[in-house]
């Protein structure tokens, strides 16, 4: 609409009528004096570092621990290097604190790697749990960085520091359900988090083999079992699984542009000592030693929900296993010379268990009966089942899972029992 003739002029004339007024009563000079304090302290507060957030990169950020310094560098090369007269890996554990991050590392170290660990000890659950796993590993010798994979300086530095022959990539927001709550986590760590560790990757001298978990929910809503690699990947249930299945986009396209060599690992439901409280098996028995409810989905028509639950123990020698037969890189300082390997496996325990089933051995090993609900399985990125076919990890990588549920189980209950009847501080248990 057209702004009358009549609004200009009488815009125009009020601010003529003020100019009057301040020339008529010059201001005493204190309030002007004040009036320009207050402007300039707004200036100084609204632009300077203290108030702004550092960026992520900037070590000297308010929010992540600082890293860096001669001190820091002399720990992260001495946890890197590889036992004397060995020709091992010198891997970049990322997610170190972790459930199968800490697991793995200890082995690594135990063998005479190098190991560098990195998380940044999130408290998408208790972080008292990644400092417990943290203490453990620093008295195997094996230093765990406090930083953020998507802190891009920290991961330039780190591979300064360390020509690291093998990326071990296991930081991740877990979890297929809470990804309906807190999507954006997934996005950070799983795409931008992968992307961020890749880059690092392909600018350091030489290139690192990566070796980096995807998931069993990739198979989403398939239905021909067992799952094989080569099975459909595109109907993801969760927007877990779909950054697990971009991830492997993502895997193939530094593949092909750098010459990084990857290999992807679909993790089917791991569970064992110093686990994860997110997960159903350590929540159930949880709930059950206090006598609270426990949920049990069910499928249509009263269908069970099975998983093929896998066991720490194997999932790590299928991790070493994928380490150990990871082809070098063919890249280096970003340009590749060759192709280079592209590989994914299912590291599964090809014995799928009902749910039920899972709390039934849970009951035995508390000798204490759980408060079952059983409830409809709720849209909640759930699938009904997972089944891995592990032929091809077998005949590629040695992998052999020998522990069932009910053992596995068995160990996990010690674990927990000894764990939190410390309140939660330590265990006698090794990782
Ligand atoms: O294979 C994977 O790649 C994933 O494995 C794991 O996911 P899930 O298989 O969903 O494990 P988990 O939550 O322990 O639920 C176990 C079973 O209990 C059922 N379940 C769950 C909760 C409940 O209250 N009731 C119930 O019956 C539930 O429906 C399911 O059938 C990892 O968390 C994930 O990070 C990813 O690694």
């Amino acid at each position: 609409m057209e702004k009358s003739p009549f609004h200009h002029h009488y815009h125009h004339h009020h601010l003529h009528h003020a100019q009057r007024l301040l020339l008529r009563y010059p201001l005493p000079k204190f309030v002007l004096l004040s009036l320009l304090l207050v402007v300039a302290l707004f200036f100084f507060f609204h632009f300077s570092p203290l108030s702004s957030p550092a960026p992520s990169g900037d070590r000297r950020s308010l929010r992540s621990a600082a890293w860096g310094g001669s001190l820091w560098e002399k720990r992260v090369r001495s946890s890197a290097r590889v036992k004397a007269g060995r020709r091992g890996a010198s891997v970049l554990v990322t997610g170190a604190a972790g459930f199968v991050g800490s697991h793995v590392a200890a082995a690594l170290k135990r063998r005479g790697d190098g190991v560098l660990g990195l998380d940044n000890f999130n408290d998408y659950y208790e972080p008292s749990l990644k400092r417990a796993r943290q203490a453990l590993l620093e008295r195997a010798g094996v230093f765990v960085v406090e930083g953020d994979i998507n802190d891009g300086a920290l991961l330039r530095k780190l591979f300064d520091v360390v020509p690291f022959t093998h990326v071990l990539h296991l930081a991740a927001q877990a979890g297929v359900r809470y990804a309906m709550r807190n999507p954006s986590s997934y996005v950070h760590s799983n795409v931008a988090g992968l992307v961020s560790v890749l880059e690092a990757a392909k600018s350091a001298s030489p290139h690192p083999a990566v070796v980096w978990a995807s998931s069993s929910s990739v198979y989403g809503l398939n239905t021909k079992v067992p799952f094989s690699e080569s099975d459909r990947t595109d109907r993801p249930a969760s927007l877990y699984a779909a950054t697990k299945k971009a991830g492997e986009e993502i895997a193939h396209v530094y593949n092909h542009i750098y010459g990084l060599s990857i290999t992807g690992l679909r993790f089917f439901t791991v569970y064992g000592p110093w686990g994860r409280p997110d997960m159903a098996y350590f929540f159930f028995t949880r709930d059950i030693l206090r006598g609270k409810a426990i949920s049990i989905f069910e499928g249509p028509n009263h269908a069970t929900v099975a998983r093929d639950f896998t066991y720490i123990d194997d999932i790590v020698s299928g991790c070493l296993g994928a380490l150990d037969t990871a082809e070098k890189s063919t890249g280096t300082g970003g340009k590749k010379r060759g192709p280079a390997q592209l590989r994914v496996f299912n590291l599964g325990n090809t014995s799928p268990v009902p749910v039920s089933d899972l709390v039934a051995i849970l009951e035995k090993l508390l000798k204490k009966k759980a408060d079952r609900k059983v409830v409809k399985m709720p849209r909640n990125g759930d699938v009904q089942f997972t089944h891995a076919n592990i032929s091809l990890a077998q005949r590629e990588l040695g992998y052999h899972p020998t522990t069932d549920l009910q053992t596995g189980l068995k160990r996990f209950v010690k674990w927990y029992l000894d764990y939190y009847s410390s309140g939660g501080k330590k265990s006698s248990y090794s990782l």
